[in-house]
Formats: structure tokens, sequence, C-alpha cells
């Protein structure tokens, strides 16, 4: 048998599937916590990497292995290869006056002339979340760490690079060596999706030179080898890494529901919108994947669980007890500010108490209301760029909630589709680890059930939209 490993190094956790390379069949996983907060040393990647395949099994009978990751997240390396500073990651926030500068820039001062130009040269209107306004935040707050900056990468290129044996002490030899793909190179803000290549110009112009960029790898070259033999595919962002895994081809959405909020589409063709709602990224087989992300989404389930003083468990079933509707709340989830909309600022709301309604059922199928809401919205935007979604596939922690099954089955309408229980960004590592292997990407049988459709007035996310307005 011969095996392949996929590897998700997402916000709050690394995780490792070992499968059969021909048949898909899952022999072994792990997996592994990371640290909490929006600034994390990429060291703790790699030790929850570590920790991850040893709870796995180890690595050493596999022929092949892929990282998907955490997008956008900020690692700067020096000319050794050491890290220069802890990495910021795709929900820290800090750099949202980076954004607004760099598109008022660009358009001389008219934010609407700027945003029409990003979108045009790269597909994506900057929001915090690109690295781009994380150099550009860097340059300005840390200028003498800013200075030190011999090489620019994201997490899932970074831990390809530590498996092949690089890190630091690694030297300017080791820094060509980095390697990325056009999936999570599409979302750094200085890559053009459309035309599948770096803008050094726009990149030297945030941080104020030119650093060493990863090579930027097709769908199924590999970035080397690790020192043990095992051939390392090119990776992916983690959104593209689960579209492969779930097995999303074109004419499909996915709806992921992790620490962020995800909407996207395999498309065969690059999205450009001004209105800044949805990123024009690349998917990791050649196509383009427009994507909408939230800030906000299972992490307002596990807050509101932990304010309920209940597990996860108990959170859906009490949602699944209250009528839908909430009885009238309404849960604008904006906890950690907001990307989509770009509200960087915002905060949460409850809106429609009374003390008839005030109750612990109310609450949680309100949290759930008010983060389906927002990836309706999503929804609504990819179809605005021309998306037709003939099917959703719901996957991600969240998915798994029979509450969020619910609400989403009356919110999004009919044709829903929820894979069975599973790790999809790493397992779209792990074809991804086996098309490189093999030249092409097998088919891997997977289960998955069509959710009934569901009677629904409008009413939710009328309401939804109309209290989720005035955060604006
Ligand atoms: N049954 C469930 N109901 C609601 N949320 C769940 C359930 N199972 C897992 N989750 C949530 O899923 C999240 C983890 O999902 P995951 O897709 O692994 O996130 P990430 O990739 O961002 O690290 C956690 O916040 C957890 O609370
Ligand atoms: O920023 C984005 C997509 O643009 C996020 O989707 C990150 O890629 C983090 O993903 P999860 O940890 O929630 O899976």
């Amino acid at each position: 048998m011969v095996l392949v490993a996929g590897i998700d190094s997402s916000t709050q956790s690394c995780k490792v599937v070992i499968r059969d390379a021909h048949t898909g069949e899952l022999v072994r996983e792990g997996r592994a916590g990371h640290p909490e907060g929006t600034e994390v040393h990429p060291d703790h990647w790699w030790t929850a990497l570590l920790k991850a395949a040893a709870d796995a099994g180890g690595l050493d009978d596999v022929a092949a292995i892929s990282v998907g990751g955490q997008q956008h997240g900020m690692v700067c390396l020096d000319a050794d290869g050491t890290v220069v500073r802890p990495a910021l990651l795709w929900n820290d926030t800090r750099s949202a006056g980076a954004a607004a500068e760099l598109i008022a820039q660009a358009g001389g001062g008219d934010p609407a002339v700027g945003a029409a130009y990003w979108a045009r040269a790269t597909g994506t209107v900057p929001v915090a979340s690109l690295t781009v306004t994380k150099l550009r935040w860097l340059a300005e707050n840390e200028p003498e760490n800013a200075a030190q900056v011999a090489a620019v990468c994201l997490p899932h290129d970074w831990l390809t690079w530590r498996l092949a044996g690089h890190g630091p002490g690694s030297g300017r030899e080791g820094l060509a060596a980095l390697a990325t793909d056009r999936s999570d190179a599409s979302g750094t803000g200085y890559y053009s999706t459309a035309e599948d290549r770096y803008l050094p110009d726009v990149l030297s112009a945030a941080l104020g030179h030119l650093p060493v960029l990863p090579r930027v790898l097709g769908p199924l070259e590999a970035a080397g080898r690790t020192p043990a033999g095992a051939l390392l595919g090119a990776g992916a962002g983690d959104n593209a890494a689960a579209a492969l895994g779930a097995g999303a081809g074109l004419g499909d959405v996915v709806m992921s529901l992790g620490t962020s909020g995800t909407v996207f589409a395999v498309s065969a063709s690059p999205a450009a919108d001004a209105s800044g709602l949805v990123a024009g990224f690349a998917d990791a087989d050649g196509h383009y994947l427009p994507l909408v992300c939230t800030l906000n989404a299972t992490r307002v389930f596990d807050a509101t669980a932990a304010l309920l003083g209940v597990d996860l468990a108990e959170f859906n079933r009490l949602a699944l007890s209250a009528e839908p509707g909430a009885g009238g709340l309404t849960l604008v989830p904006y906890f950690d500010g907001e990307r989509t909309p770009n509200l960087p600022d915002a905060t949460g709301s409850l809106h429609g108490i009374t003390r008839a309604n005030y109750t612990a059922a109310n609450l949680a199928r309100a949290a759930v209301e008010g983060v389906v809401c927002s990836l309706a919205d999503g929804l609504a935007a990819l179809q605005e760029q021309g998306v037709s979604a003939q099917r959703i596939l719901l996957v991600g922690g969240g998915a798994q909630s029979a509450a969020v099954q619910d609400v989403a089955a009356r919110l999004l309408g009919n044709g829903i589709t929820v894979p069975q229980p599973g790790e999809y960004v790493a397992d779209g590592a792990a074809r991804q680890a086996a098309a490189a292997l093999t030249g092409h990407f097998p088919t891997w049988a997977a289960g998955a059930v069509d959710l009934p459709e569901k009677k629904d007035d409008g009413a939710v996310l009328a309401r939804y939209r109309r209290f989720a307005s005035l955060s604006a």
C-alpha cells in the first residue's frame, strides 16, 4: 500500500490524515492544538505539526506529503532563515488602517478608484487579512523588523520548507528553496490571480524593499523532498485544499464553518469585485476560487455555549429546541470585528430582546442563525459576481452541528450537501500529495448526505440584514 499524508495547519489546530494513495482509505490520523491569539510564532505550528504527525503514528512510511494552511499569515524570515517576529494571522485586524491607506493611495485619494485598481490588478481589494497590508503595517510600525526581512512566505509555505529540512541557519540558499502554490499566493495582495504572477512593485511599495518570494508551483509540481525521502506537494491555502478534499468541481459552492466562515466557488474565470466583498483567489487545481470570508463563525458558537455554561452538544440541542426565528432575537455575530463586510472595529450585538424570548434556547438559536445569515450574505455576494450555486457543500467543524444544518436548509434553499464527517482540508492536501506522486488527482469515493429542503418565509434573513446594517 502506498501512503500519502495531508496536513491541515489551520487557525486553531493542526490535523494530519494518512491515506492509501490509490483508494483514499483513511489509515491513520492525528491532531494537536495551536495557541490562542492573532499573533503566533510559527515555531508553534511546527511543534504542533510534529505532535499531530506523531499522534498519527509518524510520517516515516508515507511516500508524499502536502500541507494545507490558514491563508494570508505574514511569515517574515531574515537572511539566515530565522523568523523575524511572530506571524500576524489572517484574523489580526491591526493592519486595517494600512489597508485603507493602500486603497486610497492607489486611487490618488479616491477609495472607489483605488478599490477598482486593486480588484483589477490582484483580484482582491485589500482588507486587514491580506499579507500586503500586514507588511505595510510592519514597515510603518516596526521599521527595524521590516529592514531585516529577507523573505516573506505564508504558513503553508513555511511548514513545507521546514518539512524539507530548512530552517534557521539555512541562509540565502535556503530562502531560494521556498515554494508556494497559486491558491495561497493569490491571497497575498501582491499577486495577480488573472495573470498568475507576482506584482513585485506592489510588494516593495508596501514593505519598502523587495524580499525573496516563494516560487509558485503548479498543481502537480513537487516542492522537494523531506530528509527521509518523501515527496512534498505544492500545498495550498486551506480553503482551496478543502475544495480539493470535498471533491468540489465547477458549479459547486463550498460553505465552511471553522474559525472563519467562508463561502467559495470553483470557477473557470477569475473574479475582480471592486466592492471588496468577494476575494478573487485561485484554486489548487488550475481553476479559480472566488471567496467570501468572515471572521466570525464557530467561535461564536463556542463563546455562546461558554456563556450558557454548556458543551457544544447541549448548545446544539438548545438551538434545535427553539422555534426558527429565535422568538424574535437577532444576533449580529461581529464578535472579533468583521472582514466581510469590512468592519474591523465592529462588535457583536443582540437585538429584539423581550422578557418572554430571553431564553438559553433562543440565544443558542440566534447565534446559529446569525452566523448562517452572515454566510447567506456571502453567498449572495458571490452570486452577484455571476456564481451560480448548483450545489452547496457544507464543511468545517461547524457543519457537523445539526442546528447549523437545520438553519442552513431553511435559509439557503435546496441543494445543500453535507459530506461525511471528515477533515476536508487535510484530505485535500492528501489528494494533492497523491497527485504529486502519480501525476493526476485521484478520485476517492466519499459519502455525503443531501439535506431535505425546509420552508422559510425570508423573515429571519430580512431581520438580520436590517440589524447588521446598523453596524456599518
Ligand atoms: N458539533 C459542533 N457544533 C458546533 N460547532 C462545532 C461542532 N464541532 C466542532 N465545532 C466547532 O468547529 C471549530 C473547529 O472547526 P475547524 O474547521 O477544525 O476550524 P479551523 O480549521 O478554523 O481550526 C471549533 O470552533 C468547534 O467549536
Ligand atoms: O482568511 C481566510 C480566507 O481568506 C481564512 O479562511 C483562513 O484561511 C483561516 O481559515 P480557518 O482556520 O478558519 O480554516
